[in-house]
């Protein structure tokens, strides 16, 4: 078969161990150990089958969203996983859902702003799945702005309660995941007043329906807020609308880690900076940069298999037309992409230890790196969603006609992307965050810190940030400049972390030759994409520019015959990735003819409407012509 010949043929010229890059991919033998088995175990469960997403109803589609998700539970429960594998098992199952947000956002929230008295409360009847819950802060009137929220908590001193109440249309909770038909509670976020005093946006912990009829409680008005971008995609995912006519919670149910309400309505605040409010927030960030990583690993894994099984022109000697992956074009657009999904693996997993380190030094009441982790998660979310949302459209179009179906698997995974670059975040208003840090940072370069990182990058972002703050012009003014200030400082963490991860020791014969090629495309490419900035600082002669797109140029030969390889080491599975055009055994044609007539519009050689619509046109036309 050709597209399996070509393939194993690709497979043996690796010039690296798979099997250890593997590793490296996943992070450790124990984690690769447990992502393989759990892709196997969600891949090999007919429950958990992908292939009808795109032909259901949404009533359909979400009705079976809800079967998944209690398989995946009844599943997590008889087994005995630990949370570790449950969120591998939740990550395999691989379809926005209402529990990714229980355990992704709501759980979370509890931890990091709950009391410890409120935390053993609330999280035993969270893990068991007693409660389900949601994180409510966005409303129809503000999303970016949290300071501009509208709903508001008001004390009430002779009930010892919290009254809970949506003042306008625009302070409508909305977008909420989980909220529109499950979550028997939220985390709400809203205006703290007492006595009249407005204290700012707060977290409140409110049940929204009954746990025993699922009905909304008195004053509570919930419900979905309709389809979404594409057909499956999002829309297993019910984010909702909710709306509250003074619903009273008692006083313990705000959360109250980083300020306190007493019974007499003193609002007292605790030792930890206000910003914790917004913790979660930084938490999702740091987990979104890794996620990234996995689609656009997925989309680049699908398009790199391709590319070795589509032939097209360049008849050879032997007759065979020649591998589009073999054309320099196809390379320049293919490969910056594989070097990015290693990169930001990387750099993720730098963002973990990060957050932790952040966690921990707060646990000792140091919250001197929490600006620059909040700086690193906002803006690392911002340039990693963005390339990723790019990179999976990049990849369907490297795969012509066949990626645009939705047997290619790459349509559904851009359609549940590309949200990313909005939720958690607007990805511009991220970079107006970490363009504020460093302007704060370079006013502190005059105190003798000294920057960090690469010369070529260091110069690019130091240079970029000197012209805009020596302009002396309104943040405002400046905020497109800065923008661009930002991203560069961005790219220059990507780039480093690389390279502190090849510093490491990497095990395997070849191993860290190719992820040293991968540094270096991803390192160069950026440059050429950027190449303004790095010539109009004087970070680089317009000679070295040259010299290094004909090292890219090298770097992709040398790339070429470990491609597979190289994606073949992310150890997808043929469910997850959900594509005729990615198979592992690069069967795609007859696989592609067969998908085809699996499409209910084949369950009938003459359609549907063809009697009724078309063939009065026909006839008439034919009685026409005889008249
Ligand atoms: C579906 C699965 C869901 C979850 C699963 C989790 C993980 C799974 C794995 C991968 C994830 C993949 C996909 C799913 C993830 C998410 C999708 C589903 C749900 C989505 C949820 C949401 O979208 S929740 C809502 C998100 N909303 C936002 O992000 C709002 C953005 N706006 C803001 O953050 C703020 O308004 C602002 C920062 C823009 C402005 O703040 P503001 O206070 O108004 O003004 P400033 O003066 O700018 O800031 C004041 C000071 O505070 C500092 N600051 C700001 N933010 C933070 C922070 N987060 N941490 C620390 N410090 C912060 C700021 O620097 C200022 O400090 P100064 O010292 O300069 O004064
Ligand atoms: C799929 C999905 C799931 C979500 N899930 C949740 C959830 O579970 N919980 C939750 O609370 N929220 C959720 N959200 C909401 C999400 O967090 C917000 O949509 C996001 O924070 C963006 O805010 P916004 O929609 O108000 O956009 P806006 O801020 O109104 O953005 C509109 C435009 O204005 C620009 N803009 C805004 N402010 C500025 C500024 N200061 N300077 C320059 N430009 C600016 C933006 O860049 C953008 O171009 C979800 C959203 C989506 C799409």
């Amino acid at each position: 078969m050709a597209g399996f010949d070509d393939l194993a043929s690709e497979r043996s010229k690796a010039q690296f161990d798979v099997e250890e890059m593997k590793v490296i991919w996943a992070g450790s033998r124990h984690t690769l150990e447990v992502s393989d088995r759990i892709s196997r175990l969600v891949a090999n469960d007919p429950v958990f089958r992908k292939d009808t997403r795109t032909m259901l109803s949404r009533k359909d589609l979400f009705k079976n969203t809800l079967r998944k998700a209690a398989h995946a539970w009844k599943r997590i429960i008889e087994l005995r996983l630990s949370e570790e594998e449950a969120a591998e098992l939740r990550f395999y199952v691989d379809e926005p859902a209402f529990m990714d947000l229980h355990w992704g956002m709501f759980i979370p929230t509890i931890k990091g702003q709950g009391t410890e008295e409120q935390q053993q409360k609330w999280l035993p009847l969270a893990y068991k799945m007693k409660i389900i819950g949601c994180y409510a802060q966005t409303e129809l009137g503000h999303g970016s702005n949290v300071q501009g929220l509208e709903t508001t908590a008001t004390f009430d001193p002779q009930t010892d309660e919290f009254i809970i109440h949506s003042p306008t249309l625009t302070s409508s909770k909305w977008w909420p995941g989980g909220l529109g038909k499950v979550s028997t509670h939220a985390v709400v976020y809203g205006r703290l007043i007492i006595d009249s005093k407005d204290y700012g946006v707060n977290g409140f912990i409110v049940q929204l329906r009954s746990l025993d009829d699922h009905l909304p409680l008195p004053g509570i008005t919930i419900g979905d807020i309709g389809m979404k971008f594409g057909s499956g995609a999002y829309n297993t995912m019910d984010n909702g609308v909710l709306r509250f006519d003074h619903v009273r919670i008692p006083r313990d149910q705000m959360l109250m880690r980083v300020s306190q309400v007493t019974r007499e309505g003193k609002l007292v605040q605790s030792n930890v900076p206000w910003q914790l409010v917004y913790g979660t927030m930084v938490y999702v960030r740091q987990k979104i940069v890794s996620d990234a990583s996995c689609a656009l690993s997925r989309a680049v894994c699908i398009a790199t298999r391709y590319s070795a099984v589509r032939r097209q022109f360049g008849l050879q000697s032997n007759g065979i037309e020649t591998q589009v992956i073999d054309y320099k074009t196809q390379q320049s657009r293919l490969f910056p992409l594989l070097a990015s999904a290693y990169a930001f693996r990387f750099v993720g997993e730098w963002l973990k230890w990060l957050y932790m380190d952040v966690n921990q030094r707060l646990q000792a009441s140091d919250f001197s790196t929490l600006p620059e982790a909040h700086a690193c998660t906002a803006g690392l979310k911002s340039l990693t969603t963005s390339a990723t949302a790019d990179g999976i459209e990049e990849c369907r179009k490297l795969c012509g006609g066949h990626g645009y179906l939705c047997s290619s698997g790459l349509p559904e995974l851009f359609a549940v992307y590309i949200p990313a670059c909005t939720y958690e975040g607007d990805n511009i208003v991220l970079l107006l965050q970490v363009a504020r840090f460093l302007i704060k940072t370079v006013s502190q370069l005059g105190s003798g810190k000294e920057p960090v990182g690469t010369t070529v990058y260091m110069g690019r972002v130091e240079q970029l940030m000197q012209c805009h703050c020596a302009v002396q012009k309104g943040f405002l003014e400046l905020s497109a400049d800065l923008v661009q200030a930002a991203v560069a400082h961005c790219q220059l963490i990507v780039v480093s972390k690389f390279i502190e991860k090849l510093q490491q020791d990497i095990p395997g014969k070849g191993v860290k030759g190719q992820l040293e090629a991968l540094c270096n495309i991803y390192a160069l490419f950026i440059l050429h994409k950027h190449l303004g900035d790095f010539l109009s600082t004087g970070c680089i002669t317009p000679k070295q520019a040259s010299l290094a797109n004909a090292q890219l140029r090298s770097l992709y030969s040398q790339v070429r015959p470990n491609a597979i390889a190289l994606v073949d080491a992310f150890n997808y599975t043929d469910h997850y990735l959900s594509s005729v055009l990615g198979r592992y055994d690069g069967n795609v044609y007859p696989k592609l003819y067969e998908e085809a007539w699996k499409d209910p519009l084949n369950d009938s050689v003459v359609p549907d409407g063809y009697q009724e619509y078309i063939q009065p046109i026909l006839k008439q036309q034919l009685r026409n012509a005889r008249l």
